[in-house]
């Protein structure tokens, strides 16, 4: 017998997401029902699906799932959404603290919407043939080009992902230019297994990379990603980055009701 599942379908700079209000832990997911959701033609359609539940000792706690239907690390777009989601349901006003698998995240709502999420502190930086590796909460493989607008992303970053050391793990791709101090950058995500519009711990990870290559001189940058425009500010610690901040919009597209 189908029941009817309430959903709201959310996207920050066109990386989109169902959320599902499950402090009522009446959600029990598995892969197959995920990966369904997340399907476009036979589910609502996703890069990813978030879990708001409720958490002890925090305003809320996040539980992200990738559209391959499985749990998988941080999401940068998708905390800023979840944030946008807890206002919505008058769970907190301007300010927040979460958990999320990758730890407490704090939050904070603009007057224009913008959402401001501290992600996790950066404290290891890999090269790796003239590229760099790092985790922002998510696992990113970084190469800055010339070109980013001519890139075949889909099969160059498959082919990264799929690759030695990285095909047990897999690990997001990100293609990125440097234009003075702005960044331009389209991503490959692991678990979508295809390019996205935008990916947040992408976007903070190319971020860092950049300034830790010195190719930039500011410490808030601004990017571009297909799908829209995010800041990222952060400071120089003594074994890396700390008080790293992703700033950009979280956008409820519409909410509905799905028989599963
Ligand atoms: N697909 C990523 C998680 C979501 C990252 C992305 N949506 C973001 O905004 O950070 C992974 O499996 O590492």
């Amino acid at each position: 017998m189908s029941k009817a599942l309430q959903f709201y379908k959310y996207q920050g700079t066109g990386n989109d997401f169902v959320i599902i209000d499950n402090r009522t832990n009446n959600f029990k997911n598995n892969t197959k029902l995920v990966k369904k959701l997340c399907d476009p033609k036979f589910g609502i359609g996703a890069d990813g699906l978030i879990c708001l539940e409720n958490s002890m000792n925090h305003d809320f706690k996040m539980v992200y799932f990738n559209a391959d239907g499985h749990e998988s690390s941080m999401c940068g777009n998708g905390g800023r959404c979840i944030v946008a989601f807890a206002k919505h349901l008058g769970i907190i006003e301007k300010h927040c603290t979460f958990e999320a698998v990758d730890g407490l995240h704090k939050a904070q709502i603009e007057s224009n919407g913008q959402v401001q999420l501290k992600m996790s502190d950066v404290d290891e930086i890999n090269n790796y043939d003239n590229n760099i590796v790092l985790d922002t909460g998510s696992p990113h493989f970084v190469s800055f080009i010339e070109n980013v607008e001519n890139i075949d992303v889909h099969k160059k970053g498959a082919d990264i992902r799929y690759s030695d050391p990285f095909t047990k793990d897999g690990i997001n791709v990100n293609f990125a230019h440097v234009e003075k101090d702005t960044l331009k950058i389209r991503t490959y995500e692991r678990g979508v297994e295809d390019e996205t519009l935008s990916c947040g711990t992408g976007v903070t990870a190319v971020a860092i990379a950049a300034a830790d290559q010195k190719l930039i001189s500011t410490n808030l940058i601004n990017i571009k990603t297909p799908g829209g425009s995010l800041s990222v500010k952060f400071d120089k610690s003594t074994s890396g980055y700390e008080n790293v901040w992703l700033i950009g919009p979280a956008k409820m597209v519409f909410k509905g009701e799905i028989l599963c």
